[in-house]
């Protein structure tokens, strides 16, 4: 076909494609969101209904985009990690960063009315920036989660003090921050106990750990959003995702280890694991007469538990309960990513090396 005289402008688009055989990352980050929460009347210093409706746009995106890995979502922000080998798009950056931005957003707009439930739609159109980075080595995309982990623990009972000091204690915003000035994690914690009888590693994992979405084997019949649990005190009362508000998942005592003293933002910081809630196994025991033995089946890949079906009969298929038959699916936790337990526990599979693909020439 011949070719337009004005074809020739194509020509000044830049080639964007980015570096092969690398970690690509996306994060998105909400545009003036300390204006748009208390616009919308956030409850402070966490919103139940804003994370959850954070979390839900997150999920759509991996949904959509197979090649992401793990997410992690804080406040307003939500990163995205893309395999290694990822050919989205040819790796162009815009297509890629464009695409995450664009769903995360209208997914944020369109299930907004789930989560907020006496506001139709926003007062006004919610804007997320976006960026990808590139991180060479597992090295780096660990500690680039360390590092959003470790500043949604210092930022969270940064908020948790600041607020408890404004809203219970009575203290002016700028008299509240002159007293946390200086003031370690040790500190604060201690001030939140005596004075305001607050165990700050009791309050809800989802606030001091953020989210982490993850890909893993769920029951093969359930419904992509069924299995999205949610801290039963945090129960938005979405109409979309079916919250299962299971036993195993209430904020128990958590021994964070806090660190000794306060380290900037984007330092990482050594907190160490606590017993992580392991969705898959709650969700089993929901399902199972046998919890124990059963949860320990969570790793039966779909093939292999359909297989299982087949060769152990319609005996075997009556104690066998339904979630045998296992798909992968996106569920969301609140545990630690700091700390090599997680990557080599359920995030093993994030960093596993990938089999060799025939790169496009
Ligand atoms: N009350 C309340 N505020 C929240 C919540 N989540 C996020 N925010 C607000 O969102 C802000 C996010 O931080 P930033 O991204 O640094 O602030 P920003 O106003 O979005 O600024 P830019 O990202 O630079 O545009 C927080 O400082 C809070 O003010 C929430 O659950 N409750
Ligand atoms: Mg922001």
């Amino acid at each position: 076909m011949a070719k337009s005289k004005y074809e020739y402008v194509k020509e000044f688009e830049t080639d964007d494609r980015m570096l092969r055989n690398v970690y690509v990352l996306v994060r998105i980050d909400g545009k003036g969101f300390h204006k748009f929460s208390q616009t919308h009347d956030f409850a402070k210093p966490n919103d139940v209904r804003g994370i959850n409706l954070m979390n839900h746009a997150a999920r759509c995106v991996m949904h959509e985009l197979d090649d992401i890995l793990l997410a992690f979502g804080e406040s307003d922000e939500y990163s995205f990690l893309f395999r290694k080998s990822t050919d989205l798009y040819q790796r162009r950056e815009a297509k890629i960063v464009s695409t995450v931005v664009s769903l995360f957003t209208s997914a944020y707009v369109y299930y907004w009315n789930d989560y907020f439930t006496d506001l139709k739609r926003p007062l006004y159109p919610p804007v997320f920036d976006g960026r990808a980075v590139l991180y060479p080595s597992e090295v780096e995309v660990k500690d680039y989660f360390a590092w959003r982990q470790a500043d949604t623990h210092i930022n969270n009972l940064f908020n948790t003090s600041f607020w408890a000091l404004v809203e219970e204690g009575g203290l002016t915003p700028k008299a509240a921050e002159a007293r946390l000035c200086g003031t370690d994690s040790k500190d604060k914690n201690e001030m939140l106990f005596t004075e305001f009888s607050t165990n700050y590693s009791k309050l809800p994992a989802m606030y001091r750990k953020g989210s982490v979405l993850l890909r893993e084997q769920i029951p093969k019949d359930a419904d992509k959003d069924a299995i999205i649990p949610t801290l039963p005190e945090t129960l938005p009362g979405s109409k979309s995702a079916k919250v299962i508000p299971a036993p195993g998942l209430q904020s128990g005592p958590d021994p964070i280890s806090e660190p000794a003293s306060e380290a900037p933002s984007g330092q990482s910081t050594p907190i160490s694991l606590d017993s992580p809630i392991v969705v898959q196994e709650t969700v089993m025991q929901e399902n199972s007469s046998n919890s124990s033995s059963e949860g320990k089946k969570r790793s039966i890949d779909a093939n292999e538990a359909e297989q299982q079906d087949v060769e152990e009969g319609p005996a075997a298929k009556k104690e066998a309960p339904a979630f045998k038959r296992m798909k992968k699916g996106v569920v969301i936790d609140h545990i630690d990513i700091i700390g090599e337990k997680f990557w080599t526990g359920r995030g093993a599979y994030i960093l596993a090396p990938e089999k060799k693909k025939k790169l496009r020439s």
